[in-house]
């Protein structure tokens, strides 16, 4: 019988069809799905088969007096009690008993409902611990010692309410092809969960664009986990995106890898083609002559709901189009309206979520008669 939680609570390890097989099934279905467009091969990046996760998110289930992990069942039938959990990375797996024991011992269980870790590959781990009360000097002093006792970074949060302790990030190294790239990863904001996958999914997606130079557009640029490295290739990179913080945190990891040639700017999506069309101004564009930009290439790694009807014409305009998805399903229906003007040149998996049905992909497009 196949067990759905695998990878999940980490307790059945004899999962029949085992890694391997998962990733293959998972293949086969994108290769069968995107069959009619694309017929070419398609690169399989694999994870880890276990310890994968650098972020992840629990409930607190409250019995007896005491506290556990658990999750949503994945039939949404109430949650699951969590004993062990086999994909979450070594540092954070090191924690996740001891915390429940510390939490107990000094008396801060009361009202938690979620905790929520953020680690680096070095070790790092911001424990956000979320609260359905206010939270008061009292209980600062107990999550002060609550860091001492386990060396993380803890964040308090409930309702309008964010109380940092010592910081709210850590910092993460990724290897691209060779080369070391630090990043600023802040709780509670977009990163990519699977730091093997992810590096996988750079280099790629750098060697997709390796030789067509000018300047970029990238929508969606979060904390230019790809902006970076995509920033060696081109003259200039102009780098888009909705969240604040993350905006914020790609200021700062361009700077901590030494990059200056990229511009990044707080706009979503549609405002940016707004304001390039001169349909809107924008005080956040003020002193930036997008005009002036040689924008040929674009790249776009959108949230689930994928980019749409007009966010495609918007993108058919360029010569090259680099687009990440983490949803087969919208990238399907925005391939279709982009086939229409683009041939599809590479396609990639990254397998980011093991033991689910979801896969990453990667796929590089380039205008009809563009050579
Ligand atoms: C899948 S994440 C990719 C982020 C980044 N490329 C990375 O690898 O970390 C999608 C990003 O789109 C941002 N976002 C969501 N809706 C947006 C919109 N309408 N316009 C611009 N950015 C948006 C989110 O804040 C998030 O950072």
């Amino acid at each position: 019988m196949k067990c759905e939680y695998f990878g999940i609570c980490g307790s059945c390890r004899d999962y029949e069809e085992g890694y391997e097989g998962q990733l293959e099934r998972k293949v086969s279905a994108v290769q069968e799905l995107f069959f009619p467009l694309y017929s070419g091969n398609i690169t399989v990046c694999p994870s880890p088969a276990e310890r994968y996760r650098s972020r992840a998110e629990f409930k607190i289930y409250h019995d007896d007096g005491g506290i556990s992990y658990a999750m949503n069942r994945l039939d949404r039938q109430g949650a699951l009690k969590i004993e062990r959990c086999g994909i979450v990375s070594p540092s954070i797996a090191s924690v996740m008993e001891k915390l429940l024991i510390e939490i107990s011992d000094l008396g801060i269980s009361h009202k938690l409902f979620g905790v929520d870790f953020l680690a680096s590959g070095e070790g790092e781990i911001t424990l956000s611990m979320l609260y359905h009360k206010a939270l008061d000097d009292e209980w600062k002093s107990k999550a002060h010692e609550l860091e001492k006792r386990l060396g993380v970074y803890v964040i308090g949060r409930s309702r309008k309410q964010k109380v940092v302790l010592s910081q709210d990030y850590v910092t993460e190294t990724l290897n691209i092809g060779g080369r070391m790239y630090r990043y600023i990863h802040i709780e509670n904001s977009f990163t990519q969960p699977n730091p093997r996958v992810n590096e996988q999914m750079i280099t790629w997606s750098l060697g997709q664009i390796d030789k067509i130079g000018g300047d970029l557009l990238e929508l969606y640029c979060g904390a230019g986990n790809f902006t970076i490295p995509f920033a060696t290739k081109f003259d200039r990179v102009l780098a888009t995106e909705i969240s604040k913080a993350s905006i914020h945190a790609a200021k700062q990891n361009m700077a901590l890898n030494g990059v200056g040639n990229i511009e990044f700017v707080r706009l979503s999506a549609e405002e940016f083609t707004q304001a390039l069309d001169g349909v809107r101004e924008f005080r956040r564009l003020e002193g930036l002559n997008v005009a002036d930009y040689h924008l040929k290439t674009l790249f776009v790694d959108p949230p689930r709901a994928g980019l749409g009807e007009e966010p495609c014409a918007f993108a058919s305009r360029f010569d090259h189009i680099l687009y990440i998805s983490c949803n087969p399903e919208t990238l399907l229906r925005d391939l279709e309206i982009l086939s229409r003007t683009h041939t599809i040149e590479a396609m990639a998996a990254f397998d980011q979520f093991p033991y689910t049905h979801h896969l990453e992909m990667g796929v590089k497009l380039t205008k009809k008669g563009c050579v």
